[in-house]
């Protein structure tokens, strides 16, 4: 029966990172659910194979009383904003004022909620909102329901990974549905719902939101052994975290503004919310260099859409 458990355990293990992580899964989800039916029994049964790293965490643990506070390692500080072109070229005349030549990260910015998450020794510990920046609130348990997020990843490392946890359009489409028809007051937009989905004390109900994640910074690059922000994140695939794929090198303030151009029209096709796009130094010593003025990193800059007309 033990051996039972532990397969199981190793196959929905890897179903879960095919499906939500990969977005290409190798089974139909009808026999994941039947896999995890019997898994969950047999837990139930054996109680003494049950592990927080098990598959059948994503269900939800026990309500809590209410969320403790966490401070951060180091601080998650807000973006700088830039509206247009000209904020943008400013940008970029002073980081090459201070360090000459770069090559610039570009990112979408997720319209999610800014998470920060601990793995020991491998394995996922502890999970915070951002909070004011340096003290957040302890939501591990609602963390673990996502299933994008690795319960253990395959190395022992110990360090701190940040990306946000954000609602899928569709989600959210289908949330306020059941909500309009429950008579449930709508959530105004996917951030709110992931937001207040992330807030429930009952680990089961933000389970049944269907949230998801992209990591995009971790707090000690060297654990990582990289010297890129790029290198980061192919690190963070390599360890089986969910990061985005529309990441783009640019070498020159004109790629960027078509990249951002490009997404200021397009981002209506994404299965996923964004509210601007963010432009970082990629070589991470010259990001030290450039360093940070009292709240955000002189190295990175967050360009935000225009806020769409609202078709009344
Ligand atoms: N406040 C912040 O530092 C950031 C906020 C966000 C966001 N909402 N989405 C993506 C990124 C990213 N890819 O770096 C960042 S960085």
């Amino acid at each position: 029966m033990k051996e039972r458990i532990h397969e199981l355990q190793q196959l929905l293990t890897r179903y879960n990172y095919e499906y939500h992580v990969q977005d290409n899964p190798s089974i139909p989800d009808t026999e994941y659910d039947a896999l995890l039916r019997e898994l969950v029994e047999l837990e139930a049964e054996y109680p003494e194979y049950k592990t927080d790293t098990s598959p059948t965490v994503r269900v939800g643990g026990e309500i809590l009383s209410g969320f403790e506070k966490v401070a951060h390692s180091s601080p998650m500080l807000s973006l700088g904003n830039a509206f247009n072109e000209e904020d943008l070229r400013a940008f970029d005349q002073r980081v090459r004022q201070n360090a000459g030549d770069v090559t610039y990260m570009c990112e979408l910015k997720i319209d999610g909620l800014a998470v920060s998450l601990t793995y020991e020794n491998g394995l996922f510990t502890r999970g915070a909102t951002r909070g004011d920046g340096t003290v957040g609130e302890n939501i591990t348990e609602n963390l673990r329901t996502i299933h994008a997020i690795p319960l253990t990843i395959d190395s022992d490392l110990t360090f701190e990974v940040r990306g946000e946890a954000y609602m899928p359009k569709r989600s959210f489409i289908n949330l306020n549905e059941t909500r309009a028809k429950e008579g449930q007051q709508e959530f105004q937009n996917p951030r709110n719902a992931a937001a207040g989905s992330l807030r429930q004390l009952d680990p089961k109900l933000a389970a049944a939101r269907n949230l998801s994640v992209f990591l995009y910074s971790v707090t000690s690059p060297e654990a990582l052994d990289t010297d890129s922000q790029s290198g980061a994140l192919d690190k963070l695939d390599e360890l089986g975290f969910k990061t985005n794929r529309e990441r783009r090198l640019m070498t020159s303030i004109d790629e960027v503004i078509e990249y951002v151009e490009y997404w200021t029209t397009h981002r209506s096709e994404l299965a996923y919310e964004i509210d601007g796009i963010v432009i970082k130094v990629n070589d991470l010593l010259t990001q030290e260099e450039l360093g940070y003025t009292v709240k955000s990193p002189r190295w990175a800059i967050a360009y935000k859409f225009p806020a769409e007309e609202v078709v009344t």
